[in-house]
């Protein structure tokens, strides 16, 4: 059996959501926005050991939310962007010998499915690149400037073919190192995810798609708590807990 790290990337300040902390430390329904995303990696019987890593500035509070947990083995601190944060995820797994595989997931999306965890873990017995994805209900645009400092459409891709990502994002290490390993030494580097890495430092490495939940939002934006608090509501409502969502 593979070994399965989950790594609950909380190392970002929350400038979006603005206010005093960040937002993985707000109160969604009683508990840290955190608090949820751990106990859904702890909760995950595919899921052997989870890190957690914290905005340096808060390691204290991540390793109080963390300490009842008994897969969370270490609270490390994040770097200045999401992609040092996963590099840091990364080089701590990769100094415990015998890990296989790695989820990395955003700490801002407390409301993940134990399903999707599962099938994110379940893709990867025959991919080394995984992620977890929507449809968009949305017609999704690229624009460019236009007249006057104003945006313009510039392509309106097929609706049909695009999906938006989420996370956990789940890779076989060696997969995820190598293409790291790349793109680390590009200094144009900017990435918005790991899977976005891997298909670009890795060009041959394919990146499998397994279906999310439209339920697994990003808490980003103010407004966003309660967004998540209403979708917890509906769960408890439908009697979950098995992952639903
Ligand atoms: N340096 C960073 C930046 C982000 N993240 C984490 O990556 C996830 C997704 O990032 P995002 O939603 O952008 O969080 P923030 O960076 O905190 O938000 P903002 O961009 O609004 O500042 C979050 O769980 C966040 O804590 C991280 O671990 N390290
Ligand atoms: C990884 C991600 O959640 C996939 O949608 C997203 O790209 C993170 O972006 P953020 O700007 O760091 O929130």
């Amino acid at each position: 059996m593979p070994h399965v790290m989950a790594a609950v990337l909380a190392g970002g300040t929350g400038s979006r959501m603005g206010g005093a902390v960040p937002k993985q430390l707000l109160p969604l329904a009683g508990r840290p926005v955190l608090e949820h995303a751990v106990a859904a990696f702890q909760d995950a019987p595919e899921v052997d050991e989870v890190l957690v890593v914290m905005a340096p500035d808060h390691l204290r509070e991540a390793e109080r939310i963390a300490a009842p947990f008994p897969k969370v083995t270490a609270v490390l601190p994040g770097g200045s962007t999401r992609t040092d944060s996963s590099v840091a995820a990364l080089r701590a797994v990769e100094a415990r010998p015998g890990s296989d595989l790695l989820l990395l997931h955003d700490a801002a999306r407390p409301l993940v499915a134990r399903t999707t965890v599962a099938a994110a873990v379940a893709a990867l017995e025959h991919a080394g690149a995984v992620g977890v994805a929507v449809p968009s209900s949305d017609t999704v645009v690229r624009v460019a400037p236009g007249g006057g400092g104003a945006e313009a459409v510039a392509e309106v891709p097929p609706r049909a073919e695009l999906r938006r990502m989420q996370t956990p994002q789940g890779f076989r290490l060696e997969v995820l190192r190598r293409a790291y390993a790349a793109a680390l030494a590009d200094p144009d580097l900017v990435a918005t995810d790991d899977c976005g890495v891997v298909l670009r430092y890795l060009p041959g490495e394919p990146v499998h798609i397994v279906a999310g939940t439209e339920a697994n939002i990003k808490v980003t934006h103010p407004g966003d708590v309660e967004v998540a608090e209403a979708l917890l509501r509906r769960e408890a409502g439908r009697g979950a807990g098995e992952g639903e969502r």
